[in-house]
């Protein structure tokens, strides 16, 4: 059976430190956001997991083979290295939306993002690492066609972006909408996507859909894994296939 782990990563009381005593200059909160975000990528990528930065004060992680003490360690050491500390939640389903909402609402529950008294919240459910047989987590990897060509060396770097945004906005709602899936941009062209177990036919459907709705042509690589790295990595290679044999939704 499939199942997602997804993890909530919920700066503390953010928005009141950012103006205590007085706004602070937004470049240094930028800093703070991107450093933080590098950080997480850093240990949750060397255990496997993938992390995505949404909004920089709320961040969503697929964390497949981090477990209760690795996410107490991670609090641990943002506590010891920033004037902020997290709140994680977990939760596990095979729809990854199902897990985020289950692992929001424990995040909501120990209080609210922008409470004093919450700090350093850490609740959930884990799966259970030791279980070989408990299944895999499967990642998309969408990529926009010839995005150079059409885009990055024909408009302005704004004209470019706006096409971009247009396709990820109009995918990541229909991925959410039709199939619990949660996609993220993480930059170039990219989109990568924690699926439940889709059909080429489905990948196609959201493919054709974001054709017709935005008018951005996308290719779709997938994977699966015991881990979101062996998934995503996966999901590259079946990307590659699909350049090699000039299809849309390869797997790997
Ligand atoms: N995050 C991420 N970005 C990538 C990856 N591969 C490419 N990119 C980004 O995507 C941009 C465009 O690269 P490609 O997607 O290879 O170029 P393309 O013009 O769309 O060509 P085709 O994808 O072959 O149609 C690059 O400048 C990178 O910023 C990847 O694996 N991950």
């Amino acid at each position: 059976m499939t199942a997602a782990q997804l993890t909530l990563v919920q700066i503390d009381n953010y928005g009141p430190w950012t103006v205590t005593p007085e706004p602070r200059r937004e470049m240094d909160l930028q800093t703070l956001q991107s450093r933080l975000f590098a950080d997480l990528a850093q240990y949750i990528g060397n255990r496997g997991g993938y992390v995505f930065f949404t909004r920089f004060d709320n961040m969503v992680a697929v964390t497949n083979g981090l477990d209760r003490r690795d996410h107490e360690l991670l609090q641990e050491s943002v506590g010891n290295r920033y004037p902020v500390t997290v709140s994680l939640g977990v939760g596990v389903d095979e729809v990854p939306i199902e897990a985020l909402e289950t692992a929001t609402e424990r995040v909501q529950a120990a209080g609210s993002a922008q409470s004093s008294d919450r700090s350093e919240a850490l609740a959930g459910e884990f799966r259970d690492g030791d279980d070989e047989g408990e299944g895999d987590v499967h990642v998309a990897h969408f990529d926009v066609n010839d995005a150079t060509g059409k885009y990055t060396d024909r408009l302005n770097e704004f004209d470019s972006f706006i096409n971009i945004e247009q396709g990820y906005a109009s995918l990541m709602k229909y991925m959410r909408e039709e199939h619990g899936a949660l996609s993220f941009f993480v930059g170039g062209d990219n989109v990568i996507a924690a699926c439940p177990d889709l059909s080429h036919d489905e990948y196609m459907g959201a493919i054709d859909h974001v054709a017709a709705d935005a008018d951005v042509q996308l290719k779709v690589g997938v994977g699966s894994g015991e881990t979101p790295h062996e998934a995503g990595y996966a999901a590259k290679h079946a990307l590659e296939d699909c350049r090699y044999e000039g299809t849309l939704v390869e797997f790997a």
